[in-house]
């Protein structure tokens, strides 16, 4: 959090991507320049995360979904035929491979708490880290679609309050094996002795809880981060709780920096009674940006990408469909529309749109509206300036086309970032959590860190 009388302090950056055709401005895959078509050629990532990292990036931040958009029983051709989130790989996996062609970016996947079973997942997430040597992040969510339940064997999704509960054993069974199973040193690796690890300092965790029995040890050994860097988006007052005891970086999809300065306050508000220091937790917005040398130029590219765009992609991912799974034709009154999602549409139009019909096409527009910054690289420092006065640390970049976006971004809007010094100019040396908090592991205060030493009573020899 920035003084005005001290240095500025350097933003920090994602590249917000999706293993995945399109993920969040829907339409611009059919541009020549868009690369993000090949994205089961891993070229692409490895091509991507070398311009990143020349860039000094912070981190790759891959989302994630368990299953399509749309109710499970509708027609989803729509999803289908804008590549929309489908088809999709696993990005967990892709980790692996971008670990080692970079040496300095972090890496961040999206995991949903249902997905798989904490024992296996705290391994691959350990393992990533140990290949990474500690740049890995997870970020933490409970699903969102009743196709995704449903393809983990629920009926749909569960109900909201539920989930994060769930996400509570699940984490907490996570900080268990990351944090507790294994005691600093506990590896030796002493051949004359021959003994590789010492049995008094290697424990089984025991967890009985309400979803998950798990006995341990952890299989891998500690990482070089134990827990990875934690993220998580959730805006409600569940998610902001959650976020608040569990969450080392927030991603927010905030409207404007007066919203993202509320949501931050009372996070961080929310982390204090839970123990925790304020700046424990930082706050990332998600935004995307038209770059142009002069104001007619970025005008100039906003009518292009705006030709690009499918008002379908966005009505889809917004869920604003019929109960059959169609998109509404764009120019269909709002007020016509019979869908869950609507409350939300509606109180926004009505505020924003006094003159006339609120349409479903206007929902479209404003997905594709918000959160976007046109304008010159001075006008864009500006305005960030601005988030960050509401007291943003860092912004997830979302793109239009991989990987022109972030290439623009970095050699057009980060250099007069550095100028202001609002941009790192280097990388700390390090695991990603030194990079971004000057300490290797999570601090005594995150609930992760109660279980170190906890299993001390629990040695090998039973
Ligand atoms: C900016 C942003 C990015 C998100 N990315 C993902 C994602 O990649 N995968 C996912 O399953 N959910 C994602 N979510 C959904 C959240 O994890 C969460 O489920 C959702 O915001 C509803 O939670 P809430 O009711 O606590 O607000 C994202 C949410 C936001 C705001």
């Amino acid at each position: 959090m920035p003084d005005s009388n001290s240095a500025p302090t350097p933003l920090h950056f994602n590249a917000f991507v999706m293993n995945t055709n399109s993920h969040i401005h829907h339409g611009q895959w059919r541009r020549e320049d868009a690369h993000q078509t090949e994205f089961t050629d891993v070229d692409t990532w490895v091509n991507l995360a070398k311009i990143l990292e020349a860039a000094k990036f912070d981190a790759m931040f891959f989302a994630d979904v368990s299953g399509h958009y749309g109710d499970s029983d509708a027609d989803y051709s729509v999803y289908l035929n804008e590549g929309l989130q489908i088809p999709s790989n696993d990005p967990t996996v892709l980790l692996g491979a971008l670990a080692v062609v970079t040496e300095n970016i972090g890496l961040a996947t999206t995991s949903n708490v249902f997905q798989s079973h904490p024992f296996q997942f705290a391994r691959q997430i350990s393992t990533l880290d140990h290949i990474s040597k500690g740049r890995i992040a997870w970020n933490i969510v409970t699903g969102m679609q009743d196709n995704g339940s449903r393809n983990y064997g629920m009926p749909r999704l569960t109900e909201h309050s539920e989930r994060y509960r769930w996400a509570d054993e699940y984490v907490d069974v996570t900080y268990k094996l990351w944090e507790g199973s294994w005691d600093e040193g506990a590896v030796i690796n002493d051949r004359a002795g021959s003994r590789y690890s010492d049995p008094a300092k290697v424990h089984k965790i025991y967890h009985q809880g309400e979803r998950y029995s798990v006995e341990g040890p952890h299989l891998p050994s500690p990482s070089p981060q134990r827990t990875p860097v934690l993220f998580q988006a959730g805006s409600s007052v569940s998610g902001r709780d959650f976020a608040s005891r569990n969450a080392e970086a927030v991603f927010l999809g905030a409207p404007n920096p007066e919203v993202a300065k509320a949501q931050i306050e009372d996070t961080r508000a929310r982390a204090v009674e839970a123990g925790r220091a304020p700046e424990d937790i930082k706050f990332f917005q998600g935004l995307s940006f038209i770059i142009g040398d002069t104001e007619e130029e970025a005008q100039r590219k906003l009518k292009e990408a705006e030709e690009f765009v499918s008002l379908d992609g966005y009505l889809a991912h917004a869920a604003l469909v019929d109960p059959d799974g169609r998109v509404y034709p764009p120019e269909t009154p709002l007020k016509d529309v019979q869908t869950n999602t609507r409350r939300g549409f509606t109180e926004w139009a009505s505020k924003t749109i006094t003159d006339r019909e609120p349409l479903v096409a206007d929902i479209a527009w404003r997905s594709n509206r918000s959160n976007r910054i046109v304008g010159t690289p001075e006008q864009i420092a500006d305005q960030l300036e601005a988030w960050q006065a509401a007291g943003i640390d860092g912004v997830n970049v979302v793109n239009w086309v991989i990987p022109g976006s972030f290439q623009e971004f970095a050699e057009k809007v980060l250099p007069v970032l550095r100028d202001r010094g609002l941009a790192q100019r280097e990388y700390t040396p390090g695991t990603l959590r030194q990079k971004l908090f000057g300490r290797d592991r999570l601090p005594a205060t995150h609930p992760g860190a109660r279980y170190r030493g906890a299993f001390a009573q629990v040695p090998a020899t039973v």
